[in-house]
């Protein structure tokens, strides 16, 4: 459904992305995992539209979206959380997913969000403002927030950074929720390597760039090169 096609991505003539190819299938849970530097925030900075490519085609069905702004981009089902969490600090819970929720139709099925908030325990702060929550509610409430613009593709950039290990089974039950609540592709970075392996049906692993290899997670941490380049290091 989502597809990247020999994407490149300099920054001051350095390749943060070099030629990077995979495909994202509909429904699917796919990691992204690499070495710190590897380029998988850039890679969705590019699919979100943060930033566009220098070569190379991203195709969501069969519509080029890689010269689309963020916003095009958001309408036409791509969402994304953020490394360093960007809400709105002023606005309680509640508006902050309401001026998510404000971009999608009227026909959107509107108990999504309201099973999210109860689902992710959001209900209780919902008049709070961001600042005032714990660091894994702004997580949750991150990914309610994209979740409000009822994505095709969902892309959660290390979504379990800051959480101990309860909260991150919990978010990982609450992945596995939201898979079969909302059709949607979610892609999944993170530096908990055991998450990301249990989460995903399907691996893609970057260094410095490049594609070094891709497939279902049993068979990307049996891959050699994956263990010299990454797996081996000790760094997850
Ligand atoms: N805006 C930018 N300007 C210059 N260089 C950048 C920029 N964004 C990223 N880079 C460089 O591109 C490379 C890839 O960075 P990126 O953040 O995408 O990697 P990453 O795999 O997400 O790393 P991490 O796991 O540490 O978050 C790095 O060398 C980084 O320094």
């Amino acid at each position: 459904m989502l597809s990247i096609r020999n994407v490149t991505k300099t920054f001051g003539g350095v390749a943060a992305v070099a030629d990077m190819s995979f495909e994202v299938a509909a429904s699917e849970i796919h990691g992204l995992i690499g070495p710190n530097g590897a380029g998988k925030t850039t890679m969705i900075n590019l699919i979100s539209g943060f930033l566009t490519p220098n070569s190379g085609r991203i195709l969501l069905d069969d519509t080029e979206i890689h010269r689309m702004p963020p916003e095009q981009r958001a309408r036409a089902g791509i969402a994304r959380t953020f490394q360093n969490l960007r809400l709105f600090r002023n606005l309680s819970v509640r508006r902050n997913i309401e001026v998510a929720e404000s971009n999608v139709g009227a026909g959107a099925d509107r108990s999504l969000v309201e099973e999210a908030i109860d689902r992710f325990g959001l209900r209780g702060v919902m008049e709070q403002t961001p600042d005032s929550l714990s660091y894994g509610h702004m997580r949750r409430l991150e990914i309610i927030r994209a979740l409000a613009l009822r994505p095709r593709v969902l892309m959660l950039d290390e979504p379990a950074a800051g959480m101990n290990a309860e909260e991150t089974e919990e978010l990982f039950e609450n992945l596995e929720w939201l898979r079969a609540r909302h059709a949607c592709a979610i892609i999944l970075i993170d530096h908990d390597l055991k998450f990301v392996l249990q989460a995903s049906d399907t691996i893609t692993v970057m260094n410095m760039g490049s594609l070094l290899a891709s497939g279902l997670p049993r068979d990307v941490t049996a891959n050699k090169e994956v263990v010299r380049a990454y797996l081996g290091t000790g760094q997850n």
